[in-house]
Protein backbone atom coordinates (compact mmCIF):
# COMPACT_ATOMS: atom_id res chain seq x y z
CA UNK A 1 0.00 0.00 0.00
CA UNK A 2 1.25 3.44 -1.21
CA UNK A 3 0.30 6.22 1.81
CA UNK A 4 0.24 9.65 1.28
CA UNK A 5 0.20 11.97 4.54
CA UNK A 6 0.40 15.68 3.79
CA UNK A 7 1.05 18.20 6.91
CA UNK A 8 0.49 21.94 7.11
CA UNK A 9 4.18 22.81 8.15
CA UNK A 10 7.49 21.55 9.07
CA UNK A 11 6.95 21.01 12.41
CA UNK A 12 4.56 18.59 11.85
CA UNK A 13 6.03 16.69 8.76
CA UNK A 14 9.18 16.15 10.51
CA UNK A 15 7.44 14.87 13.80
CA UNK A 16 5.36 12.56 11.24
CA UNK A 17 8.63 11.34 9.54
CA UNK A 18 10.68 10.57 12.97
CA UNK A 19 7.29 8.50 13.87
CA UNK A 20 7.38 6.52 10.60
CA UNK A 21 11.32 5.73 10.36
CA UNK A 22 12.38 3.76 7.77
CA UNK A 23 9.01 2.70 6.36
CA UNK A 24 9.15 3.06 2.68
CA UNK A 25 5.42 3.01 1.86
CA UNK A 26 4.44 6.08 3.44
CA UNK A 27 5.33 9.72 1.47
CA UNK A 28 4.79 13.01 3.78
CA UNK A 29 4.45 16.45 1.92
CA UNK A 30 3.95 19.81 3.10
CA UNK A 31 0.81 20.83 1.88
CA UNK A 32 0.50 24.14 3.71
CA UNK A 33 -1.98 25.92 5.96
CA UNK A 34 -5.74 26.67 5.34
CA UNK A 35 -8.15 25.04 2.97
CA UNK A 36 -7.09 26.03 -0.20
CA UNK A 37 -3.50 25.28 -0.13
CA UNK A 38 -3.97 21.77 1.10
CA UNK A 39 -7.24 20.81 -1.21
CA UNK A 40 -4.43 22.30 -4.35
CA UNK A 41 -1.54 20.80 -3.19
CA UNK A 42 -3.54 17.61 -2.66
CA UNK A 43 -5.15 17.86 -6.18
CA UNK A 44 -1.79 18.17 -7.77
CA UNK A 45 -0.26 15.55 -6.21
CA UNK A 46 -2.77 12.89 -6.58
CA UNK A 47 -2.45 13.93 -9.97
CA UNK A 48 0.94 13.32 -10.40
CA UNK A 49 1.47 10.08 -8.37
CA UNK A 50 -0.28 6.98 -7.73
CA UNK A 51 -0.93 6.28 -3.84
CA UNK A 52 -3.78 3.72 -2.41
CA UNK A 53 -4.67 6.54 1.25
CA UNK A 54 -4.37 9.60 1.33
CA UNK A 55 -3.98 10.79 5.51
CA UNK A 56 -4.12 14.67 6.43
CA UNK A 57 -2.04 15.04 9.49
CA UNK A 58 -0.99 17.92 12.07
CA UNK A 59 -2.29 19.43 15.00
CA UNK A 60 -5.29 20.87 16.01
CA UNK A 61 -7.86 22.72 18.80
CA UNK A 62 -9.95 19.88 20.72
CA UNK A 63 -13.65 20.57 21.72
CA UNK A 64 -13.81 20.86 25.64
CA UNK A 65 -14.83 17.57 27.17
CA UNK A 66 -13.86 15.68 23.83
CA UNK A 67 -10.18 15.89 23.17
CA UNK A 68 -7.73 16.74 25.29
CA UNK A 69 -4.49 18.44 25.20
CA UNK A 70 -2.04 15.71 23.91
CA UNK A 71 -4.79 13.09 22.95
CA UNK A 72 -5.18 12.46 19.40
CA UNK A 73 -8.50 12.34 17.28
CA UNK A 74 -8.71 10.04 14.06
CA UNK A 75 -12.07 11.54 12.22
CA UNK A 76 -15.01 9.95 11.63
CA UNK A 77 -15.94 12.21 9.44
CA UNK A 78 -14.44 15.42 7.76
CA UNK A 79 -16.51 18.55 7.83
CA UNK A 80 -16.28 21.87 6.18
CA UNK A 81 -18.03 23.72 9.36
CA UNK A 82 -17.85 26.96 8.41
CA UNK A 83 -18.54 26.60 4.71
CA UNK A 84 -22.35 28.27 3.98
CA UNK A 85 -23.90 31.68 4.62
CA UNK A 86 -24.78 33.61 7.65
CA UNK A 87 -28.32 34.52 8.04
CA UNK A 88 -30.27 36.48 10.06
CA UNK A 89 -31.36 33.18 11.44
CA UNK A 90 -28.27 31.72 11.84
CA UNK A 91 -25.66 29.80 10.08
CA UNK A 92 -26.72 27.91 6.79
CA UNK A 93 -24.42 24.92 5.14
CA UNK A 94 -23.72 24.39 2.06
CA UNK A 95 -25.43 21.13 2.17
CA UNK A 96 -28.94 22.93 3.51
CA UNK A 97 -28.68 25.95 0.52
CA UNK A 98 -28.27 22.88 -2.27
CA UNK A 99 -24.75 23.91 -3.38
CA UNK A 100 -22.45 20.99 -2.61
CA UNK A 101 -21.53 19.04 0.13
CA UNK A 102 -19.41 20.33 3.45
CA UNK A 103 -18.92 16.37 4.62
CA UNK A 104 -16.53 13.63 3.47
CA UNK A 105 -16.67 10.67 4.71
CA UNK A 106 -13.63 8.58 5.70
CA UNK A 107 -12.49 5.06 5.04
CA UNK A 108 -14.43 3.73 8.12
CA UNK A 109 -12.69 0.33 8.56
CA UNK A 110 -9.30 2.12 8.02
CA UNK A 111 -10.05 4.99 10.55
CA UNK A 112 -11.59 2.21 13.40
CA UNK A 113 -8.04 0.28 12.39
CA UNK A 114 -6.04 3.48 13.74
CA UNK A 115 -7.81 4.13 16.47
CA UNK A 116 -8.40 0.70 18.52
CA UNK A 117 -4.36 0.68 17.10
CA UNK A 118 -3.03 4.00 18.81
CA UNK A 119 -5.16 2.60 21.94
CA UNK A 120 -4.22 -0.29 22.10
CA UNK A 121 0.09 1.27 21.95
CA UNK A 122 -1.08 3.08 25.16
CA UNK A 123 -2.18 6.43 23.30
CA UNK A 124 -5.17 8.49 24.43
CA UNK A 125 -7.09 8.38 21.35
CA UNK A 126 -10.97 9.17 20.72
CA UNK A 127 -12.57 9.16 16.96
CA UNK A 128 -14.89 12.07 16.04
CA UNK A 129 -15.54 14.54 13.49
CA UNK A 130 -12.85 16.77 12.74
CA UNK A 131 -14.36 20.02 11.71
CA UNK A 132 -12.22 22.24 8.79
CA UNK A 133 -12.40 26.00 9.48
CA UNK A 134 -11.14 28.91 7.68
CA UNK A 135 -10.48 31.29 10.63
CA UNK A 136 -9.22 29.13 14.14
CA UNK A 137 -11.75 29.73 16.77
CA UNK A 138 -10.82 32.25 19.12
CA UNK A 139 -14.29 32.89 21.34
CA UNK A 140 -16.50 30.81 23.48
CA UNK A 141 -19.64 31.81 21.60
CA UNK A 142 -17.82 29.91 18.57
CA UNK A 143 -16.68 27.14 19.81
CA UNK A 144 -20.17 26.77 21.01
CA UNK A 145 -22.02 27.60 17.91
CA UNK A 146 -19.61 25.00 16.37
CA UNK A 147 -20.31 22.16 18.94
CA UNK A 148 -23.70 22.98 18.22
CA UNK A 149 -23.33 22.80 14.87
CA UNK A 150 -21.91 19.65 13.64
CA UNK A 151 -23.14 17.20 16.93
CA UNK A 152 -19.91 15.55 18.39
CA UNK A 153 -17.79 17.57 17.38
CA UNK A 154 -13.73 16.59 18.45
CA UNK A 155 -11.05 18.66 16.66
CA UNK A 156 -11.03 21.46 15.11
CA UNK A 157 -8.20 22.44 12.09
CA UNK A 158 -7.55 23.57 9.32
CA UNK A 159 -6.88 21.93 5.93
CA UNK A 160 -8.17 18.44 6.40
CA UNK A 161 -11.67 19.08 3.96
CA UNK A 162 -9.41 20.39 1.48
CA UNK A 163 -7.27 16.93 1.45
CA UNK A 164 -10.56 15.25 1.96
CA UNK A 165 -12.18 16.88 -1.07
CA UNK A 166 -9.14 16.63 -3.56
CA UNK A 167 -8.99 12.43 -2.87
CA UNK A 168 -12.69 11.98 -2.91
CA UNK A 169 -12.81 13.56 -6.67
CA UNK A 170 -10.12 11.02 -7.25
CA UNK A 171 -12.74 8.29 -5.72
CA UNK A 172 -9.37 7.89 -3.21
CA UNK A 173 -9.63 6.71 0.27
CA UNK A 174 -9.37 9.77 2.91
CA UNK A 175 -7.71 10.08 7.12
CA UNK A 176 -7.70 12.60 9.17
CA UNK A 177 -5.70 12.27 11.98
CA UNK A 178 -4.94 15.01 14.57
CA UNK A 179 -3.08 15.84 17.82
CA UNK A 180 -4.08 18.08 19.77
CA UNK A 181 -2.13 21.04 20.86
CA UNK A 182 -5.04 23.68 22.34
CA UNK A 183 -8.71 23.47 23.61
CA UNK A 184 -11.02 25.32 21.13
CA UNK A 185 -12.23 28.37 22.65
CA UNK A 186 -10.94 31.71 24.00
CA UNK A 187 -7.48 32.70 21.98
CA UNK A 188 -4.95 31.90 24.67
CA UNK A 189 -1.59 31.20 22.17
CA UNK A 190 0.45 31.03 25.71
CA UNK A 191 -1.76 27.84 26.64
CA UNK A 192 -0.99 26.21 22.85
CA UNK A 193 0.65 22.84 23.76
CA UNK A 194 2.57 22.61 20.55
CA UNK A 195 5.28 20.44 22.15
CA UNK A 196 3.41 17.90 23.68
CA UNK A 197 1.22 17.50 19.99
CA UNK A 198 4.35 17.32 18.18
CA UNK A 199 5.27 14.24 20.54
CA UNK A 200 2.19 12.92 20.43
CA UNK A 201 2.19 12.99 16.34
CA UNK A 202 5.14 11.28 16.33
CA UNK A 203 3.73 8.44 18.16
CA UNK A 204 0.46 8.08 16.16
CA UNK A 205 2.63 8.23 13.06
CA UNK A 206 4.74 5.49 14.53
CA UNK A 207 1.60 3.37 15.62
CA UNK A 208 0.32 4.01 11.66
CA UNK A 209 3.40 1.80 10.58
CA UNK A 210 2.01 -1.16 12.50
CA UNK A 211 -1.65 -0.90 11.50
CA UNK A 212 -1.87 0.20 7.98
O1 LIG B 1 4.90 27.54 16.16
C1 LIG B 1 5.18 26.35 15.96
O2 LIG B 1 6.24 25.81 16.35
C2 LIG B 1 4.24 25.51 15.24
C3 LIG B 1 4.52 24.16 15.07
C4 LIG B 1 3.60 23.36 14.43
C5 LIG B 1 2.40 23.92 13.97
C6 LIG B 1 2.16 25.26 14.17
C7 LIG B 1 0.91 25.87 13.70
O3 LIG B 1 0.50 26.93 14.12
C8 LIG B 1 0.20 25.11 12.69
C9 LIG B 1 -1.05 25.81 12.26
C10 LIG B 1 -2.06 24.74 12.22
O4 LIG B 1 -2.50 24.30 13.41
C11 LIG B 1 -3.76 23.74 13.24
N1 LIG B 1 -4.49 24.16 14.43
C12 LIG B 1 -4.02 23.96 15.68
N2 LIG B 1 -4.91 24.39 16.57
C13 LIG B 1 -5.96 24.87 15.89
C14 LIG B 1 -7.21 25.44 16.28
O5 LIG B 1 -7.53 25.58 17.47
N3 LIG B 1 -8.04 25.84 15.29
C15 LIG B 1 -7.73 25.68 13.98
N4 LIG B 1 -6.56 25.14 13.58
C16 LIG B 1 -5.69 24.73 14.51
C17 LIG B 1 -4.27 24.22 11.88
O6 LIG B 1 -4.60 23.12 11.10
C18 LIG B 1 -3.12 25.00 11.26
O7 LIG B 1 -2.56 24.42 10.14
C19 LIG B 1 3.05 26.07 14.80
Amino acid sequence: MRILILTAVAAEKEAVLRGLGDDSRFTVELAGVGLVEAAVSAATILAASDYDLVISAGIAGGFPGRADIGSVVVASDIVAADLGVQTLDGFSSLDELGFGTTRVPVAAELAARVTGGLQAAGLAAAAGPVLTVATATGTAATAAALAARVPGAAAEAMEGFGVAAAAHRRGMPVLEIRTISNTVGPRDRDAWRIGDALKALQAASSVLTEVL
